[in-house]
């Protein structure tokens, strides 16, 4: 523990730096008790919760833990589903999205989608020529070599969000039940359990410990190498039939969706040549130098057959040319249209040399089927596979597939390299994993994905020992060197800001949170779960806080437990808006470009998320107290009048929300976020003329509601920055959109519907970036069977497999109503 002194400059801004000395410390007290470095046990706690306040904001995923998938548990219990049967149309991966659809983040604004064609479709103008001499496509994608990486996957041309990139199918996939939820008393051993067995907290199973409803969500997104071995235990937070016994399901689900288990179906697979030949491909990828952080020992302890690694290629990856396979033969590993399996000469035959081989791999060493040994497999799972506790809810839930836990190993996904700022997100649904473009990508670009999940919304330290735990390299790419170049003593001030909102903070929230529940004091309207709303998803609430739902009726006694939780939640809004307002004016300091801020913003989040849900138990709260007032037909408590005057925390820089409330202070300063208040003095007449406790209740009511919305606001924003197109990013989109509708219905007027309706924007661009657009597919597949004259065939193939054509947003939007009307009734 340690002071913090550090000295910044105040600025006024970017043409004035009048550059007048402040000790920070001062600025915010409580940052004197932070610690003065990230420890490795700061960083369990950092994002390992278990709690249900820190939870709470993400997890707009209660409806995840549907009753649907509790009616819906795994029949077969564990179901490998290795070599995936393929027809003829299989290899048609479904039409190409075109025109980009922004997401959030503002890098997703400017898109220059052009059509698309099918992923190894014959009819692409960029074919080529694979290893095997089938005729090929990877348009808008290519495996190439990049330096530093090994083997990555490059855009052909402009790529935009939403648009399809790959349909993969596995080499090999164990599903297994979804695991079962974890009582609340059960959580801290089952959690320590977990840290202990891995201090880089891997970031999948920190985001399902941080929301315990939301586990089951976070499907897509998907995470690789050790987050499959993680994802079975992340099942400490997951859902899953609510009938049989919690321990068993979960420690049953850790037991089929292992690596182990996935290792033993490698094993056990009747191996083809060329799917040998993949399998190989992938292990050359585990070869890799690596930068020798950590104290797991690396593949190479593993004492690697280089015969086996020969066959994956000669080359390092450090050449496109020397690359044996490419996309169009990796995407379905167990294609029927593959030489026939069974002969290694078979293989040898249709490939080159690397083929050949191969060939002399599996005679060299045939251990098993494989061609590699046991602990050559482990490798190859360890970085290369995927898992979750389970798949994607809204697609399981809109083709009516049973959702599971699985493991699974896809070939083409593998490809896929990481970065902390990703332009591309897996959705896993079935056997099937899809690959979208979640952020516009130039011709060159590399496509990449986050293997990070929730950390990825972290600060750099985080990231960056979870990746070099986990999956042996330090990420370089453009967000970690932003933050990389931050000055040191900055850098060492933000992290004791996060770490003082999730050490102290935090807890702080907890608390009061619990407080709240058990008076089980709510109206709801402020966190969105009016049931007055006009929307229709906003009559039931995405809200797992624990603090919400019970109804107006909680009685006098119950609203002054809520009003005794005020003071508190007062207190820690103070704290919260104090480290924002230290943040974001050192970040101005800086004065980083507006992508680079938001970057550095988005590694802040555990800090917006806070803000978020201190905004939200306070809204709440405030609610609880203004009816006890207005039963007792008197004015507001002094709390919550406390709570209308008291400093709305400050909005992000360059957002929406500063700019309003720049002007909106500049207009109004004795109005707090006069920007609103100044929209309200539109509203309808009928309001201004309430009496004036009445109207004193509704403006405070508002006030904290608009705060909310605003803190929510730029977690969405940020989610859509580091996360776009993640199921965290729809979810907190869902929320939003709720929490608008609420408001909206609650407070009407201009201003309210005009948020309400951006928010249904949001949202439906967040499902697009992880879903698709068919009003886009439609066309660019139309375009493409003409050219083909295959029309026919073609569309009987999509039909057969709905889940390579985009859903439309009414149906997203349907199965979302259905999951929270279905969380509603729990
Ligand atoms: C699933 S593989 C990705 C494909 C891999 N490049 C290959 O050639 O097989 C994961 C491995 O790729 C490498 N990798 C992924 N992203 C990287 C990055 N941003 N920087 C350096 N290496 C990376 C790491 O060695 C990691 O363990």
């Amino acid at each position: 523990m340690r002071s913090t002194q550090l000295v910044v400059s105040r600025t006024c801004g970017s043409s004035c730096r009048c550059d007048i000395p402040y000790p920070a410390a001062a600025a915010t007290a409580t940052l004197t008790a932070a610690p003065s470095r990230i420890t490795a046990p700061a960083m369990r706690s950092l994002f390992a919760t278990g709690n249900p306040t820190q939870a709470s904001l993400l997890a707009t995923t209660t409806w995840v833990a549907t009753p649907w998938a509790r009616r819906r548990p795994c029949r077969h219990g564990p179901t490998a589903v290795a070599a995936a049967t393929s027809g003829p149309g299989r290899r048609r991966n479904g039409p190409g999205v075109g025109a980009g659809n922004g997401g959030d983040s503002t890098r997703c604004n400017d898109g220059n989608g052009q059509s698309t064609t099918t992923i190894a479709s014959s009819s692409s103008s960029s074919s080529n020529s694979s290893s095997s001499g089938r005729e090929v496509s990877v348009a808008p994608l290519r495996l190439v070599g990049i330096p530093g990486k090994g083997r990555g996957v490059v855009a052909t041309r402009n790529l935009s969000p939403g648009e399809l990139l790959l349909v993969c199918r596995p080499l090999a996939l164990v599903q297994g039940p979804l695991p079962a939820p974890v009582q609340q008393q059960q959580r801290p051993q089952q959690q320590q359990q977990v840290e202990e067995e891995d201090v880089g907290a891997d970031s999948r199973r920190s985001f399902q410990q941080r929301s315990p409803t939301a586990a089951p969500a976070a499907a897509a997104g998907a995470t690789r190498g050790a987050n499959a071995r993680l994802s079975s235990a992340a099942s400490a937070g997951a859902s899953g039939p609510a009938s049989a016994p919690s321990s068993a399901v979960a420690a049953a689900a850790m037991a089929v969706c292992s690596e182990a288990a996935l290792v033993a179906e490698l094993q056990r697979l009747q191996w083809g040549p060329i799917q040998a030949q993949i399998l190989a491909f992938l292990y050359r990828g585990a070869q890799q130098p690596i930068t020798p952080i950590g104290s797991r020992p690396g593949p190479s302890a593993a004492a690697p057959d280089r015969s086996a690694a020969a066959a994956a290629g000669d080359g390092d990856g450090s050449s496109s040319g020397a690359l044996p396979l490419d996309l169009a033969d990796l995407t379905d590993p167990w294609e029927s249209s593959w030489p026939a399996g069974g002969s290694a000469a078979a293989a040898a035959d249709s490939a080159e040399a690397p083929s050949g081989a191969a060939a002399g791999a599996q005679a060299a060493a045939p251990t098993h089927g494989s061609g590699l040994p046991a602990e050559q497999l482990a490798v190859v799972v360890r970085l290369n596979a995927t898992g979750l506790p389970s798949d994607d809810v809204l697609l399981a839930r809109l083709y009516d597939k049973p959702n599971l836990s699985f493991i699974g190993l896809w070939p083409a996904h593998a490809m896929l390299n990481h970065s902390c700022a990703p332009n591309a997100v897996a959705v896993v649904c079935g056997s099937q994993l899809v690959i979208r473009c979640c952020a516009p990508v130039p011709p060159g670009g590399e496509v990449v994905i986050t293997y990070a999940g929730a950390l990825g919304l972290g600060p750099l330290a985080l990231r960056r020992a979870m990746l070099e735990r986990n999956h042996r390299f330090r990420c370089t790419c453009a967000r970690c060197t932003v933050e990389e170049q931050v000055p040191r003593e900055l850098a060492q001030l933000w992290s004791d800001i996060v770490l003082l909102a999730s050490q102290q903070l935090q807890p702080r929230l907890v608390a009061a949170a619990t407080a709240l529940r058990a008076s089980g004091a709510a109206t709801g309207a402020s966190t969105g779960s009016s049931s007055s709303s006009s929307s229709n998803t906003s009559n039931s609430s995405v809200d797992d806080s624990g603090a919400e739902g019970a109804g107006s009726g909680g009685g006098a006694a119950a609203a002054s437990a809520a009003a005794a939780a005020l003071p508190a939640l007062l207190d820690i809004r103070g704290q919260v808006a104090k480290c924002c307002s230290l943040f974001e004016e050192t970040l101005g300091q800086l004065a980083p470009s507006p992508q680079e801020a938001l970057w550095l913003q988005a590694s802040m989040y555990p800090l917006y998320e806070i803000r978020a849900r201190c905004a939200q138990l306070l809204a709440t709260a405030a609610e609880a107290a203004a009816a006890e007032s207005a039963a007792a037909s008197s004015p507001p408590s002094p709390s919550a009048a406390v709570a209308a005057a008291g400093a709305a925390p400050a909005p992000l820089p360059g957002s929406a929300e500063a700019g309003a409330a720049r002007s909106a202070a500049a207009a109004a300063p004795l109005q707090g976020r006069g920007g609103r208040l100044g929209q309200r003095q539109q509203e309808p007449q009928q309001q201004q003329q309430q009496p004036m406790g009445a109207l004193d209740r509704r403006e405070l009511e508002c006030r904290l509601s608009e705060e909310y919305l605003d803190a929510l606001s730029a977690c969405l924003r940020l989610q859509g920055v580091a996360n776009a197109g993640s199921d965290m990013h729809v979810q907190l989109a869902a929320r939003y959109d709720t929490a608008c509708a609420a408001h909206a219905a609650r407070h009407p007027g201009p201003r309210a519907e005009q948020l309400a309706a951006e928010a249904r924007q949001r949202l439906e661009r967040a499902l697009s970036t992880r879903y698709g657009t068919p009003a886009e597919a439609e066309p660019a597949e139309a375009e493409e069977e003409k050219a083909m004259g295959t029309a026919g065939a073609a569309d009987s193939s999509l039909r057969a497999q709905p889940e390579t054509t985009a859903p439309s947003l009414s149906s997203l939007l349907a199965v979302l109503d259905q999951l929270q009307l279905q969380q509603q009734k729990q």
